[in-house]
């Protein structure tokens, strides 16, 4: 690798200026964390008071960084996975860059199926692609085995080594959800319609549960060992879970999200639940067990919040290409989201989807600056 993790770019800040010690905070009332700080992040996902909005991005790493496209160069996604040194180094960068209130995991949704031996690889330009399609209970059984933590020993091995390089900045571990890992498993592949995931929905009741079954005791195996070894909080990722129509959601999917979510609660760390277009769904999503909902930014975030109902916080919603916009454009909205985000529970700014390859850093640089910046109170 060409920089050290401990390198910093020269030129941005490398501290948070709002990051205080709990002792300084006034009403700084969140739970104690390992060090005796608190952190916004947490604070706000659990619904207690902060003194800054607390932001991180989805996919925060990876193209948009030219320091990420240095140290990917030649090597392939997933194998970059493997390498804990390159994924705290990734991990890091844009911590280091922004000073975001989090850090979230560098791997991908399809490392643990990987791990359990399904045959795959991510395509750039694609996404993931699987040689050999699963589309029945018998290849559902044979091909999805459980996620032991030795499966997997480079990702405990990176999340140990990030924990100490981040101090009190919190790490989020994440997993795609039953039916986002589902959908490319039966499909093979990205799919707009989702037309043969569904069909096996529809009509192999069988199948579907042995499928979905599996695929959730994976994610929440694949939580476990990140929160086992030191990530301070969880999203679980139904990205195209927004494809579905709420009855169908609610007796289809959410009781496998749901086992996911409950199978990870004695971990005692704020789950947070995201897909995209899941207007329709937020409600459901929330009473599948999360104490954060991600909210895209299809949906008024003031309305976003009604929907997710009270004792649950909120994740959102600026549209990633809102960041193409003139500068004045972006404080607007990003105000508009901050206000509306003060009816809720708590709310942790975000995208109201992963940070777009061709965004240029200053402005997502620029944008943090902005939501610490905004009172709170
Ligand atoms: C659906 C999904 C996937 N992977 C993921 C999801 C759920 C989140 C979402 O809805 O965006 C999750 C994911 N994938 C990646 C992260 C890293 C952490 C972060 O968000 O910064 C996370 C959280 C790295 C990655 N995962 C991938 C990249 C890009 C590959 C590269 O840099 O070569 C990164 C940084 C590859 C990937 N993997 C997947 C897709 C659709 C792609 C993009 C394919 C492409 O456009 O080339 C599947």
């Amino acid at each position: 690798m060409s920089a050290k993790p401990t390198d910093k770019p020269s030129d941005k800040p490398t501290e948070k200026p709002t990051e205080k010690p709990t002792e300084e905070r006034p009403g700084g009332t969140a739970s104690p964390q390992a060090g005796g700080t608190t952190s916004a992040f947490l604070a706000a996902c659990r619904g207690e008071k902060v003194d800054h909005v607390p932001v991180w991005f989805m996919r925060q790493a990876g193209r948009s960084l030219p320091e990420y496209r240095k140290v990917r160069e030649g090597v392939p996604m997933l194998e970059s996975c493997t390498r804990p040194e390159m994924v705290v180094e990734i991990t890091m960068q844009p911590v280091r860059r922004y000073g975001v209130d989090a850090a979230i995991f560098y791997s991908d949704i399809v490392v643990p199926l990987k791990a359990v031996g399904v045959d795959l690889d991510i395509v750039p330009g694609t996404g993931p692609v699987v040689d050999e399609p699963i589309r029945t209970r018998k290849a559902a059984e044979k091909r999805l085995r459980a996620l032991e933590p030795d499966d997997v020993r480079y990702v405990t091995e990176a999340v140990r080594g990030l924990v100490s390089e981040l101090g009190d900045t919190p790490l989020i571990g994440f997993a795609g959800a039953p039916f986002t890992l589902a959908s490319y498993l039966v499909e093979g592949g990205p799919s707009r319609d989702h037309r043969l995931t569904k069909e096996l929905m529809y009509s192999a009741p069988d199948a579907w549960d042995a499928l979905m079954s599996r695929l959730a005791d994976i994610a929440a195996a694949f939580l476990r060992v990140q929160v086992d070894a030191g990530a301070r909080a969880v999203q679980l990722f139904d990205s195209w879970v927004g494809t579905l129509s709420r009855a169908d959601y609610v007796r289809y999917v959410k009781p496998y999200a749901a086992k996911v979510l409950s199978s990870v609660a004695d971990l005692g760390v704020p789950r947070i639940h995201f897909g995209v277009g899941t207007g329709e769904l937020l409600g459901e999503m929330a009473d599948a067990g999360a104490d954060v909902v991600g909210v895209d930014w299809r949906v008024d975030l003031a309305e976003g919040i009604e929907r997710v109902g009270k004792g649950r916080s909120v994740q959102g919603n600026l549209d990633p290409t809102v960041l193409f916009a003139p500068q004045d454009v972006i404080e607007a909205k990003a105000r508009a989201v901050l206000e509306a985000g003060r009816s809720a529970r708590g709310h942790v700014f975000n995208l109201g989807h992963g940070v777009l390859p061709a965004t240029d850093p200053d402005a997502l640089a620029r944008l943090v600056e902005l939501v610490h910046s905004y009172e709170v109170g």
